[in-house]
């Protein structure tokens, strides 16, 4: 197979985290959305495949949740820890998800505090070798720390999710050195988590070498959520496909596009 033949084929290839393979490398959290109409249009536009919903803001046994808008839609839920503090509040929530949903998949979330909501990286690694050793299929959400998402690799998580900037803000990637050492040193996805403002932000992440993107606010809060979740899905295909495509080197000087060779003397 050439160069050229191997880049599409990865290209094509899809995202596989633990024993499940997605077509998608666009994950949509729910958070923030107005309504349920417009959460299933975000959905559909998005092209995802997989959801991510905060055990704490659903009642499984209720009819007209939000489980109805995934089910709906066709996609896979994928329960989250959000709201917890501490280590043990996080594997009592991922227990009781697992009971409500009937899946050992969690988006394992434990926050250190109200004001910036960036994950605890002593408690988050607790509850991840708590909860692996449990037979859960772990999916942490994280800083952007080398170091720590080895740790929670080492630790049997099935993918790491290091933030772009702190959830909600929209700042985009603001460690993108960061984001590539995780990304080149990691066996598993690397899934880029929060703090995407915008489709080019999307696209970034996935040039730097993660394997999805996971947003919620950009889409769910945008003027416009279906047109917002369509421009995410194609910014992260087509990051995807610049990173496999091979960017050229940054150059300080010019450097003509034409030769200037054969030029006639004016
Ligand atoms: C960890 C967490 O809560 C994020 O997954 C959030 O759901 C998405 O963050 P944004 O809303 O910034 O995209």
């Amino acid at each position: 197979m050439d160069q050229h033949t191997t880049a599409h084929t990865a290209r094509d290839a899809d995202l596989k985290i633990a024993d499940k393979t997605f077509t998608s490398r666009l994950i949509l959290g729910t958070g923030g959305a107005a309504n349920h109409a417009q959460l299933a249009e975000a959905i559909t536009a998005s092209g995802t495949e997989l959801v991510t919903v905060a055990l704490r803001r659903v009642d499984p046994g209720a009819s007209g949740s939000i489980l109805d808008v995934i089910e709906r839609c066709g996609v896979e839920l994928l329960p989250n820890t959000a709201g917890c503090f501490t280590a043990e509040q996080a594997v009592r929530t991922a227990k009781l998800a697992r009971e409500a949903f009937g899946t050992n998949w969690i988006k394992l979330e434990v926050i250190g505090d109200e004001d910036t909501l960036l994950p605890d990286p002593v408690e988050l690694l607790d509850a991840a070798e708590t909860l692996v050793r449990d037979g859960f299929t772990v999916l942490p959400y994280t800083s952007d720390d080398p170091v720590l998402a080895r740790r929670l690799e080492d630790a049997g998580c099935a993918a790491v999710m290091p933030l772009a900037a702190p959830i909600g803000t929209g700042l985009g990637v603001r460690n993108p050195h960061n984001m590539a050492l995780i990304c080149e040193n990691a066996n598993v996805p690397v899934i880029c988590d929060a703090g995407i403002g915008t489709a080019s932000d999307a696209a970034l992440a996935m040039e730097l070498g993660c394997s999805a993107v996971l947003l919620a606010t950009a889409v769910t809060r945008a003027a416009d959520p279906a047109l917002m979740a369509a421009a995410m899905r194609d910014a992260v295909s087509a990051g995807r496909a610049a990173r496999l495509a091979g960017r050229i080197p940054k150059r300080h000087l010019a450097n003509a596009s034409s030769s200037f060779d054969g030029m006639a003397d004016l």
